[in-house]
């Protein structure tokens, strides 16, 4: 079965827009706009108490919102919240699989419940099986599973019928690193047969590697929204390193950077005691290539130059430390 539940279907799977929830008389989501193209997967990044889950518990109907709209494939969340859960499957951070049974019979079971008859759950059951490389672990229980075949079972289990839209909440908390790269190509996988995802994440690695698009949400708000890459480009940094001979060129060179506008204060620039001067530039070489010249016509010696590409971490401590308050770059789909 390949995973597309619709022959035609919408161009945008998601579409929020102005999205409020308050849960005890706190208003936990607070205007939230995002959408997500078909076959597109949108990292939502945050922070612990950021909003996430609450965001994922209100799409995906658990919870209910207090205005703003939703729609799913083309149904309202408000009108036709029955056409948003037939739309939809949710993975979250808790596994809802039974420890006691085996994987084939968990699978099973989702298959019934989806209303698969006996025969077409167990051949669907074989399939996910294979596909999420968990074949050699059909008929052990979950209880002998490591932690990410569980993850991986979990998730096979929200496709037993492929939804149009798939709902991760942090899919690789608590995996090692190995476990977490073989979730993550399951879940690259899956985008490579057309199902659009929404997953969201702590880990700025995990939106980097499986995101076209990443959503930064914060106190509830989405502070930016765009792809890893513009978004490295608007707000990350390349890190620089010059070396010289001694630790008296370094300083040297230091003087000459502060004269151009980089100081310790902002945290581009430093010093480092063995002959090494870090800077942080925002446009790479175009950017650092005059600053080495000039550093050379005052008679200095480089001995190296090493230059690191921005990272989504950079990103996102400078989003943290601006204190953006409103969406930067579009808040919608595209292609990486
Ligand atoms: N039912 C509720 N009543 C009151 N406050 C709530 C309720 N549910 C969540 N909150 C608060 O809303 C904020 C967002 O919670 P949420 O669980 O959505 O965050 P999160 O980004 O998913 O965090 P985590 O990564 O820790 O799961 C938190 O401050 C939380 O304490």
């Amino acid at each position: 079965m390949t995973v597309s539940a619709h022959t035609s279907p919408p161009s945008t799977i998601l579409d929020v827009r102005d999205l409020h929830c308050d849960r005890g008389g706190t208003e936990i989501l607070k205007g939230v706009d995002l959408a997500i193209p078909a076959g597109g997967i949108l990292a939502v990044l945050g922070a612990n108490g950021a909003g996430k889950t609450t965001l994922i518990n209100v799409l995906s109907t658990l919870i209910p919102f207090s205005s703003g709209s939703v729609s799913v494939a083309g149904h309202d969340l408000g009108s036709d919240p029955t056409g948003v859960r037939n739309s939809i499957s949710l993975t979250g951070q808790f596994a809802a699989v039974d420890q006691e049974l085996t994987g084939t019979e968990n699978l099973v079971f989702f298959g019934r419940l989806a209303g698969l008859s006996r025969s077409a759950a167990h051949d669907r059951a074989a399939e996910l099986l294979t596909e999420f490389d968990l074949g050699d672990a059909a008929d052990k229980r979950l209880s002998d599973y490591s932690g990410g075949m569980r993850r991986r079972l979990d998730i096979a289990a929200s496709l037993v019928v492929p939804p149009a839209l798939l709902f991760l909440d942090e899919p690789s908390t608590g995996l090692d690193p190995e476990s977490r790269e073989a979730l993550w190509t399951q879940i690259l996988d899956l985008r490579n047969q057309g199902m659009s995802i929404l997953l969201t994440t702590q880990y700025l690695e995990e939106a980097d590697q499986l995101a076209d698009r990443v959503a930064v949400l914060r106190d509830g708000r989405i502070i930016a929204v765009d792809t890893p890459q513009n978004l490295k480009s608007a707000y990350g940094r390349h890190r620089c390193s010059v070396s010289f001979p001694d630790h008296a060129s370094a300083v040297t060179a230091g003087q000459i950077l502060t004269e151009r506008g980089y100081t310790s204060r902002k945290n581009d620039l430093v010093v480092g005691d063995t002959g090494v001067v870090e800077l942080l530039v925002r446009s790479g070489f175009t950017e650092l290539n005059p600053l080495l010249q000039a550093i050379d016509s005052a008679g200095l010696t480089i001995t190296d130059v090493g230059m690191t590409p921005p990272s989504l971490d950079d990103v996102y401590f400078a989003l943290a430390r601006s204190g953006a308050q409103t969406p930067q770059g579009p808040a919608g789909g595209g292609d990486r």
